[in-house]
């Protein structure tokens, strides 16, 4: 696979995991870890999702490459579950991301005044 074609693969299994939560909205909390946390509403998915970037941070301070690596999974898909519970579409943030292209964080917290 070249590396711009397992970008791309990399960028679709967000989108992939993001249908796949959608489609969790109907299941039964008992079999799908999703529907259960989508039915605690959306604070308890923020909530959630706080906890995973916890752990990703210990992870990165003191647990290694491996452990980072899991914790941000875990991390990816609680925030996919944020955003659906939100109304958040994954094209609104990558959307976002594009139109920040180009733009220098540090020229964009100067333009706020800020050093
Ligand atoms: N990517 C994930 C994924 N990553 C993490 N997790 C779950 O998230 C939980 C996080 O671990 P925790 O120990 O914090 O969770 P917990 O002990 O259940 O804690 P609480 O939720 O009770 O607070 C674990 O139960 C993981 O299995 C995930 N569960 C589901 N997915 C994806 O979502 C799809 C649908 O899953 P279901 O909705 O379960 O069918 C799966 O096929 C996967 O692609």
């Amino acid at each position: 696979m070249t590396r711009s074609s397992s970008e791309a693969a990399q960028a679709h299994v967000l989108d992939r995991l993001f249908a796949t939560i959608e489609a969790r909205r109907s299941a039964d909390p008992e079999t799908s870890h999703t529907a259960r946390q989508l039915a605690r509403g959306t604070l308890k998915c923020a909530e959630k999702f706080g906890e995973e970037a916890v752990e990703t941070v210990i992870a990165a301070a003191a647990q290694g490459r491996e452990a980072l690596v899991a914790e941000s999974a875990d991390a990816l898909y609680h925030l996919l579950v944020l955003w659906a519970s939100a109304g958040v579409a994954p094209e609104d943030v990558w959307t976002e991301l594009a139109r920040r292209e180009g733009i220098s964080g540090i020229a964009e917290k100067a333009s706020r005044g800020k050093a």
